[in-house]
């Protein structure tokens, strides 16, 4: 008994020491955390006035108490204030996101802006409407929208300038030339037209004057007038040539009707002239006195009437070899008429089938793309299977102009549109957007699923082995892919596929971007 003292005793004493140390441990913990929340109201301080105070109460109990318990109502009311603020704040995120979004919209809507810029605005616009979690989160997009504020300002004083016209000026003349490029490679004639329209298209590829563009555009002008004459004019041809051979079967059949009217009264007049010649002939033979002259008399007649019937075969042979006649003559005037009806209906086809395809490189041109995205996109909307748009451009094309001239350029062209026309599925559709681009609709296809074989399709350009001037030229191109999505207008995806096409040139080319 007397030994299990000092162990009691000992065992007290450990027990006392170990709860000392867990309130001193207690006690460290809490003053970190009463730091810690102090620092981090600090951090709070100037955001609102109410909150301002009820921290600096907490932060006083906090420094007095160290009793949990008193401190529970500081902070159910600290985080109440907390919790109206975040609602505050939420909203106020709103309306940023709203300002900033209008503002961009308003700087989008002004005219003679920069390309770069328009492409910039385009991309800000894009992250602004993105969700954000805190204000701050807007800082870095209100500070790239005030610098293209900026740009734009400046942008537009340049061209009030008067030392800006000169810019001006060749803003306007490479806008002309661009859209009369668009115009010529939409336009396909035959013949003179298409020489004159070639001369056009390559005098665009040099720096041309304001005059020199606006004669261009005067002999576009000239060129549709004249086609649409032609065209005219070859359609009033064969409605006159209807006409005439109308009025020629017409005067056939009026000059068979009469020659057949006086055909018959002929015959009937010659039927007559045999009736009487028979009556004759029986009122005769009754007077005729002894069978020597009744048989003379027979004889006669006789010969009379096979006079009168080989004139009647003849007048018959007659009628029949004019009306065998009339009718050859209407027949050959019909097939007249039928080749001339195929020929104009071939010449119809074949306009209609022009113009819908790029004269350079024969495959379909922007008209019947924006033909076919009209269908494709109703298919898109009713079935909802996937629909990619990809733009492709040829990269620095414009050095091959330089170095090699045009019509190596539009070799190049050609090979290229051939290659893509030849790679892509039955059911894709291809066209020549324009100058060097070149526009694909995929039709039941994802976006994912597309990156292989448009990597595949870029090897495969890359590895075309062109050749000028002796010296191989191996050339590239950029492909800018684009899915539509829920709530997408065609413009809207045609954007997206600009921009993917836009980012895969930045990127450094020979690439496939997507967004
Ligand atoms: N030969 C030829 N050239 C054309 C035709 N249409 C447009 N071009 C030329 O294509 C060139 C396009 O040049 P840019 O738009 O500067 O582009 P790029 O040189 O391809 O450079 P990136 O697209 O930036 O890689 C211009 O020089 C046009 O004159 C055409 O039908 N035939």
């Amino acid at each position: 008994m007397n030994n299990q003292q000092p162990d009691l005793k000992l065992q007290l004493q450990d027990a006392i020491g170990a709860r000392k140390a867990l309130e001193q441990t207690y006690e460290r913990q809490f003053q970190l955390l009463a730091q810690f929340v102090q620092r981090l109201s600090y951090l709070c301080k100037g955001i609102d006035l109410d909150l301002d105070n009820r921290l600096a109460k907490l932060r006083a109990e906090l420094a007095r108490s160290v009793d949990l318990e008193k401190l529970l109502p500081f902070i159910e009311e600290t985080s109440q204030q907390i919790k109206l603020l975040e609602q505050r704040q939420q909203q106020e995120i709103r309306q940023v996101q709203s300002e900033l979004t209008e503002a961009g919209r308003l700087l989008q809507k002004q005219r003679g802006l920069p390309d770069q810029l328009r492409r910039d605005l385009r991309q800000l616009l894009t992250k602004v409407e993105q969700p954000a979690a805190t204000l701050q989160a807007f800082l870095p997009h209100l500070s790239n929208l005030t610098q293209l504020y900026q740009l734009a300002l400046k942008a537009k004083q340049q061209l009030e300038q008067p030392d800006a016209d000169e810019d001006r000026y060749s803003h306007i003349c490479r806008q002309i030339t661009l859209e009369l490029t668009n115009l010529l490679s939409e336009l396909s004639f035959a013949g003179k037209g298409a020489i004159e329209v070639e001369q056009i298209k390559g005098s665009l590829l040099g720096n041309l004057s304001v005059e020199a563009l606006l004669d261009a555009c005067l002999r576009t002008i000239g060129i549709i007038v004249r086609g649409i004459n032609e065209e005219r004019l070859s359609a009033e041809g064969f409605l006159l040539r209807l006409n005439d051979a109308l009025t020629g079967v017409q005067q056939a059949v009026e000059a068979t009707l009469l020659g057949s009217d006086k055909l018959a009264e002929k015959l009937l007049n010659l039927n007559q002239k045999i009736d009487a010649q028979i009556d004759h002939l029986g009122k005769q033979s009754q007077q005729a006195e002894n069978l020597e002259q009744l048989k003379k008399l027979v004889i006669q007649r006789m010969n009379e009437l096979t006079l009168s019937l080989q004139e009647k075969q003849l007048l018959e042979e007659q009628q029949r070899q004019q009306i065998q006649l009339t009718l050859a003559t209407m027949e050959t005037k019909v097939r007249e008429l039928e080749l001339e009806a195929s020929s104009f209906r071939e010449r119809l086809a074949e306009q209609t089938f022009r113009s819908l395809r790029d004269s350079l490189t024969e495959i379909p041109n922007r008209a019947a793309y924006d033909e076919r995205l009209q269908l494709e996109f109703k298919r898109w909307q009713r079935f909802g299977s996937p629909l990619c748009i990809v733009l492709a451009d040829v990269d620095h094309f414009k050095n091959i102009n330089d170095n090699y001239g045009h019509s190596a350029g539009d070799k190049t062209l050609k090979i290229i549109a051939k290659t893509l026309q030849q790679s892509i599925r039955q059911t894709d559709f291809i066209a020549r957007y324009g100058g060097e681009e070149f526009v694909i609709l995929l039709p039941d296809s994802k976006l994912q699923d597309l990156l292989e074989p448009l990597n595949a399709l870029r090897e495969k350009i890359k590895q075309i082995p062109f050749k000028f001037k002796n010296k191989r030229v191996p050339i590239t191109i950029s492909f800018g892919v684009t899915e539509l999505k829920t709530g997408d207008t065609l413009q809207l995806a045609f954007e997206r596929a600009d921009e993917a096409l836009y980012q895969a040139k930045k990127a450094g080319r020979d690439r496939v971007a997507t967004r």
